[in-house]
């Protein structure tokens, strides 16, 4: 037998265009190769459990060689290989069909990158390095003749019969000049090792195995214990340390999910730590870009995750619209949740010894999806300035009595930088007020998301007010100075403050409070804060400006005001100053002049 036949597509020359499409991604052509010969062997092995194939399965690993000098790359496998027949239904028509509905759909379109996701095109991609390719198979069917095809990539094939005696396909590309760096072994070994790393059925290449054909993931979590979870995260990621904790991924329905999610110690630098997702087909490495599939909170974790209900082939924003890819989204999300709330109930020591790390996946996830927020809130624990962990629940309750407001608002009192606000906090702590400690970079967010969740419900920074007017309450305040005294006692802020910008407010603090205290209100401050990060100009001139609350009942006050006028100045400015300095305000000349002065004082 010998025949010469037209492939039967329509559009001439897709080898150029594919070639074009395809070119940042070349490298696949193995992915997909090695990926039939897999598939050949597991359809051999299902029909021989069924009892369909009743010949010896023998020695069943796939063979991957590269021979440098004829130019060569050969795939075998002991499949079920194909039939002159199977070869012209399967390859000719049937892949070389789909490679010309691919031109068809795309041939317009420019954006490559947007178009080729991860496209497979299975056999056709051979030819993206090859000039020519090259099948010798023999069918697991009884009494089939062994066939051999060979292409070029045009339209024209030829068959003919060959004289193959063993069972299976042996596919031999013979590389292109422009593609000779895949006679590289080196190469040729990192690509499998990227792709084929967990295949189901061993490879071999250069003599060795350089596959784990059961990887953790698809086994059964009954089966397994922390120990094989480890080490097959070390598998992953040879030099981390130990990961927290894990989820073992395993739906059948409505779609179908297997994998492990781990979550790692976090890093300073998260983007590093970005990517380590790896998304697999049916154990066949597909990218580590799982944007879509993955909620964007959960990007930080590490792990495989294998669906064969995935589309690989289509283009990013279609995998954003795809049901399935939204479903797989929102049981990650879920199992995630449920498996917190699980450690969280089981150990909540060892959840809150955890906290540091899980906190932010938490109260990131709790900002950025209802769905999470709901769950979550009943594990998510505040830490306060001395440590100590509670859930939102638990710490309500514990503020309740003291920290709620003459409008029966429940006032929580934070700090974002507990050694620059150590007075404010020490102020708070002499009156029974707790404070939290919020100082991770998405905890602004995350208060934002908790006032608007929690009903009567506020935070404020620890320096926004003077410690008695951070929560109101009824009682009356007596002023131990005359309306005379406090005029003349504001004048004095002026002039020694003297500017026009920085308001002055009196008040009527216990004489044991801070004569003065330096405040940006919560509301400025937050203004300013939305301008940076929204980067609208709107606030682009916003200027934060501080506020002087002087409580007229300290006894300095009122010393100042008996005392002869340049003395009185005097004690205001040190005072005022001291205020500033607490905060980190007073700087540069100023500052120098107030060393100077006080060293002076000193020496007298
Ligand atoms: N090594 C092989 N042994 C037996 N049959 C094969 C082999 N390689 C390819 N085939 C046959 O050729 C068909 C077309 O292969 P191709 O890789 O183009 O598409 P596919 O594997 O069906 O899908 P995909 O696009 O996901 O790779 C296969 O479905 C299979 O029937």
């Amino acid at each position: 037998m010998q025949e010469k036949g037209n492939i039967s597509i329509h559009t001439e020359n897709i080898f150029p265009i594919i070639k074009k499409f395809l070119y940042s991604d070349h490298e696949i052509f193995l992915r997909e190769l090695v990926s039939n010969a897999v598939d050949a062997t597991q359809k051999l092995k299902r029909l021989a459990a069924l009892g369909e194939y009743p010949g010896e399965l023998g020695d069943t690993k796939v063979t991957v060689s590269v021979n440098k000098e004829a130019g060569t790359i050969t795939i075998t496998d002991r499949g079920i290989g194909m039939t002159a027949e199977e070869i012209k239904k399967y390859i000719n028509q049937i892949a070389f069909s789909g490679a010309t509905e691919f031109i068809e759909k795309y041939k317009d379109k420019t954006d490559t990158n947007q178009i080729i996701g991860h496209f497979g095109l299975g056999f056709y991609s051979a030819f993206m390095v090859s000039s020519n390719v090259e099948i010798n198979t023999l069918s697991y069917q009884p009494n089939s003749k062994a066939a051999h095809w060979i292409c070029d990539g045009s339209t024209e094939f030829e068959i003919k019969l060959s004289d193959k005696a063993e069972r299976g396909s042996e596919i031999t590309l013979h590389i292109a000049e422009d593609s000779l760096e895949f006679l590289e072994t080196s190469r040729i070994h990192s690509i499998l090792d990227k792709y084929c790393r967990f295949l189901p059925v061993e490879i071999e290449f250069e003599g060795e195995i350089i596959n784990n054909p059961s990887p953790l993931w698809t086994k059964q979590p009954s089966e397994l214990k922390d120990e094989d979870y480890i080490a097959f995260y070390k598998e992953l990621y040879p030099m981390s340390e130990d990961p927290l904790f894990w989820i073992h991924l395993n739906v059948d329905y409505p779609f179908s999910l297997t994998g492990v999610l781990y979550f790692p110690k976090l890093k300073k630098d998260f983007e590093f730590q970005r990517n380590k997702i790896q998304l697999y087909s049916r154990q066949v490495f597909i990218t580590d870009e799982v944007k879509d599939i993955v909620p964007e909170f959960l990007m930080l974790l590490h792990g495989v995750i294998d669906s064969p209900d995935i589309p690989l082939n289509v283009s990013r924003s279609f995998l954003q619209a795809d049901g399935n890819v939204k479903k797989i989204n929102s049981h990650i999300t879920k199992k995630v949740a449920d498996k917190l709330n699980e450690l969280f109930n089981n150990d909540r020591a060892g959840f809150e010894a955890k906290w540091d790390d899980i906190g932010m996946f938490v109260k990131y996830g709790m900002i950025s999806e209802e769905k999470f927020y709901d769950k979550a809130k009943n594990f998510c624990l505040l830490k306060n300035t001395d440590n100590a962990l509670s859930t939102i629940e638990e710490y309500e309750q514990k503020i309740k009595p003291i920290q709620t407001d003459k409008n029966d608002k429940l006032v929580y009192l934070y700090s974002n930088n507990a050694v620059a606000q150590d007075i404010f906090i020490q102020a708070a702590k002499k009156k029974q007020y707790d404070v939290l400690l919020l100082d991770s970079v998405i905890d602004s967010h995350f208060l934002g998301q908790l006032e608007s969740k929690l009903e009567k419900v506020q935070f404020k920074r620890i320096d926004s007010e003077s410690v008695d007017k951070l929560i109101e309450k009824d009682e009356p305040k007596l002023s131990l100075l005359t309306k005379e005294q406090e005029t003349q006692a504001e004048e004095l802020f002026k002039k020694v403050v003297n500017n026009g910008k920085v308001i002055i407010k009196l008040e009527h603090l216990a004489t044991d409070d801070m004569p003065v205290t330096i405040v940006i209100s919560e509301f400025m401050r937050r203004m300013k804060d939305m301008a940076a990060t929204s980067g609208q100009s709107m606030f682009g001139g916003f200027e934060l400006t501080h506020e002087v609350v002087v409580n007229t009942n300290h006894p300095l006050i009122a010393k100042a005001i008996a005392a002869p006028e340049a003395e009185g100045e005097q004690l205001i400015k040190q005072t005022y100053q001291l205020g500033l300095l607490s905060q980190g305000l007073l700087q540069g000349a100023e500052l120098s002049a107030f060393i100077e002065r006080n060293m002076n004082a000193l020496v007298k």
